[in-house]
């Protein structure tokens, strides 16, 4: 075996399946390969869902999840690791058990409750989420709606997204994303970060789509990408900003599916049918 052959980094996204594609643990592994990092995955849940909404949802047996992050992290150099749909409290409490062995480097929570379309994907308690895996996590990325339930109060304005960012920090994250693509404002989608006691508003031109399903799962799994290249954290959150920006552009003028399709994961690679 040639051992100075170049290695892709291994990336792990613990979450849910979207059947529909756009979301969800498929989003997820689009993501990592259009960053070149081989991706592993540990389904926690499957969901019958597409472009109109969630018809059906089961979480995976505790045994059978273990299992899974088991077989991944006893084999794969993991060099970084996003979690998204986690489904209620007991698989939290088993990926917490996990950050507390010290065996998820690079850790990005996207903490999912509920979809864009109104669906719910987490039956816990939103205030022990933070507690679980605040102490382990590099990173949370909450939307708008999650940043409220988990704060238990409104989130809208941009004072109001800064204030959410640090009181959600206090619970241990080295960084805090406040996502605004659910925000009023029609010029721009501006998420704010606090990273290392510093606030940074990221501000991207607002696309005008219909298709930003899974939007979420995929800027959270581009950070996780780019962690296991080496990117600091702060350049990691802005590029992946950036790829999403592309990905909703390029996806624009898709009609896959009669409700909000996906985005375009591999905008930057020439296709034969694109
Ligand atoms: N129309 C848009 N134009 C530009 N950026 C957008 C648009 N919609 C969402 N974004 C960006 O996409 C990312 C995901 O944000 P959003 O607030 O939609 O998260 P989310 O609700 O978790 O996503 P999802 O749609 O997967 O539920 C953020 O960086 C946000 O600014
Ligand atoms: C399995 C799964 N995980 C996450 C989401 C959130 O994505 P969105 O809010 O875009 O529907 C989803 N819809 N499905």
């Amino acid at each position: 075996m040639n051992r100075s052959f170049p290695q892709p980094p291994v990336a792990l996204t613990i979450a849910g399946s979207d059947s529909g594609g756009g979301a969800g643990i498929q989003a997820d592994l689009h993501t990592f390969a259009a960053h070149g990092v081989h991706g592993t995955s540990v389904v926690t849940a499957v969901t019958a869902q597409n472009t109109r909404g969630v018809s059906a949802a089961e979480t995976i047996a505790e045994p059978l999840v273990r299992a899974q992050l088991d077989a991944v992290l006893g084999d794969f150099d993991v060099a970084a690791v996003k979690t998204g749909m986690l489904g209620g409290d007991e698989l939290l409490a088993v990926v917490a058990e996990y950050g507390q062995e010290d065996r998820l480097p690079n850790l990005v929570i996207d903490p999912v409750m509920v979809t864009t379309t109104g669906d719910a994907l987490f039956a816990g308690d939103p205030a022990a989420y933070l507690g679980r895996l605040g102490p382990f996590a590099t990173i949370l990325t909450p939307n708008l709606i999650e940043t409220g339930q988990l704060l238990g109060r409104e989130i809208g304005s941009a004072a109001e997204m800064r204030e959410a960012a640090r009181a959600l920090a206090t619970y241990g994250p080295r960084a805090v994303l406040v996502k605004g693509g659910h925000a009023a404002d029609e010029e721009r989608s501006v998420d704010v970060l606090w990273c290392d006691g510093q606030m940074l508003d990221l501000a991207a031109p607002r696309v005008d789509t219909r298709n930003d399903h899974g939007t979420g799962c995929t800027l959270a799994s581009a950070i996780a990408a780019r962690l296991a290249l080496g990117h600091p954290l702060p350049q990691a959150v802005a590029g992946a900003k950036t790829y999403v920006t592309e990905a909703l552009k390029a996806a624009a003028g898709w009609r896959l599916g009669s409700g909000p399709g996906p985005v375009h994961h591999h905008h930057g690679r020439k296709s034969a049918a694109l």
